[in-house]
């Protein structure tokens, strides 16, 4: 039988189904826990070094806003994972940040540094997957909390310090928002002044950021309710404190879902083995055996005994739940295992409607129940279509679908993956995937 490859007009990711997946492959630094942590360094107005620093390109826009505002950032020559950043001794006023702050979400997190720089923020609305109405309310609670002054308008927004606030800053967050929490966290360090912050977010790249404040001196404690941070009670200037990105568990994830998409037996290196757990409960789930050591996690795809039990992969904020992140790869994977499986995410409202139409125009037969969660039951043996990655997580499912779909897959949208990975299709391929980027 011969497949037709849709026309190419720009750089497309062709994949075709193979072989298993096999061998092993290192995960990069994560863009989620990158991009709070490079915000962290800034705010502290002091030499920070990270590293594992990912390529991916949200990362370097946010250096890249860094620099613009006021900061250096430096580099070993040949090692662009390690970067130092540094605050200028005399730095200038930022004015617009402009379209590269638009293009990425988490430019909101330059707010803290911002004001710890010159008093205040101007910033666009922020950009990133859209994947339904992203608001940022909760964040300018966090600001007014503090007693600064917010403004809005249709272009973006400004927060402007207030007087200093005395005392414990106290609020209570209507819900885990991540991006809130670090707002919080930041805003705190850059007031110095003690948090306590009612349901926070708890998830790893929260936890990351906290340890590397710990690390300089900023005694924090995250329980399930509460949050405290509080200033250090003599700042430890003498050394440059070095703060390692962790692994990326949502590649991982991906990774180890392409891994058992095909039946193959892989390792992946690189990644918190606790990060992974949701992941890797819902393919045990499926009859996916997996070693999940410290720093590896090793998919056993060629032992699966699928169990045709019915998978729920709910997507939630709550501490030690499914990161919504997680939930496109895995029903990507799911389609092709037995059962009737129910999946939904209530976070990200408007990521089903990008990536569901793209898996039936692939063949899947999948029910929308309502726009944030649906059912399907597999297994289901999807064919190769023209199909674009509209946000990273949509472009990571189609990755996986595509691997075991009839046929050739195209998929369109390449910088929307290369926003979260530097590289996803360059480790598919170290794993023996068919799998090449089509440059018209
Ligand atoms: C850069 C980054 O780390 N992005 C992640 C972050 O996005 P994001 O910054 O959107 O995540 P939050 O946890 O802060 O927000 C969760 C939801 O609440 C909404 N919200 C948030 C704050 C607010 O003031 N008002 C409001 O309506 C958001 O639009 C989103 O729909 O967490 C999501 C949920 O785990 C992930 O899918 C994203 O990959
Ligand atoms: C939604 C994501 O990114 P952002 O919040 O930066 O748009 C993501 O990483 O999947």
């Amino acid at each position: 039988m011969s497949t037709r490859v849709p026309a190419v007009t720009s750089q497309v990711i062709a994949i075709r189904p193979g072989r298993p997946l096999a061998g092993a492959v290192t995960v990069d630094g994560s863009k989620n826990a990158a991009l709070p942590l490079v915000a962290a360094a800034a705010a502290l107005l002091r030499p920070v070094r990270l590293d594992n620093v990912p390529a991916s390109s949200d990362v370097q826009t946010l250096l890249d806003l860094l620099r613009h505002a006021g900061w250096n950032t430096e580099h070993p020559v040949g090692d662009d994972h390690t970067v130092l950043v540094l605050p200028r001794e005399t730095a200038p006023a930022p004015d617009g940040l402009g379209e590269a702050a638009s293009s990425i979400r988490a430019s909101y997190y330059l707010v803290p540094s911002l004001i710890a720089l010159c008093g205040r923020a101007r910033l666009p609305w922020p950009g990133g997957c859209r994947i339904g109405d992203r608001g940022m309310e909760q964040h300018f609670k966090v600001y007014e909390a503090f007693g600064d002054r917010v403004r809005v308008d249709d272009n973006g927004y400004a927060v402007e310090a207030g007087k200093a606030v005395r005392g414990t800053v106290s609020l209570v967050l209507p819900f885990r928002s991540r991006g809130a929490t670090i707002a919080a966290v930041l805003r705190a360090v850059v007031a110095s002044t003690p948090l306590r912050l009612g349901q926070p977010n708890l998830s790893p790249e929260v936890l990351g950021v906290l340890n590397a404040l710990t690390a300089v001196g900023y005694p924090c404690r995250a329980g399930d309710r509460v949050l405290t941070l509080v200033p250090p009670s003599s700042v430890l200037e003498e050394d440059v404190p070095v703060w390692k990105v962790p692994g990326d568990k949502i590649e991982a994830g991906t990774l180890a879902c392409a891994v058992a998409a095909t039946g193959g037996t892989a390792r992946i290196d690189g990644v918190h083995g606790p990060d992974v757990t949701p992941l890797v409960g819902a393919l045990h789930r499926m009859g996916i055996p997996t070693t999940n050591e410290p720093e590896t996690l090793v998919i056993h795809g060629r032992d699966t005994q699928p169990t045709g039990r019915p998978l729920r992969a709910m997507a939630t904020l709550a501490p030690g739940g499914l990161d919504a992140d997680f939930e496109p790869p895995l029903l990507g994977l799911a389609l092709g295992f037995p059962g009737t499986h129910l999946f939904s995410d209530p976070i990200n409202p408007g990521r089903h409607s990008n990536l569901i139409p793209q898996l039936v125009r692939m063949g899947g037969e999948i029910t929308e129940l309502s726009s944030t969660e649906c059912r399907f039951t597999g297994p289901q043996r999807l064919t190769g279509a023209g199909v674009e990655a509209t946000d990273i997580r949509t472009g990571s499912a189609l990755m996986v679908a595509g691997l075991t779909a009839r046929g050739v897959t195209t998929l369109g949208g390449v910088d929307q993956i290369r926003r979260g990975h530097a590289d996803l299709p360059g480790k598919l391929l170290t794993l023996g995937a068919d799998i090449c980027e089509v440059t018209p």
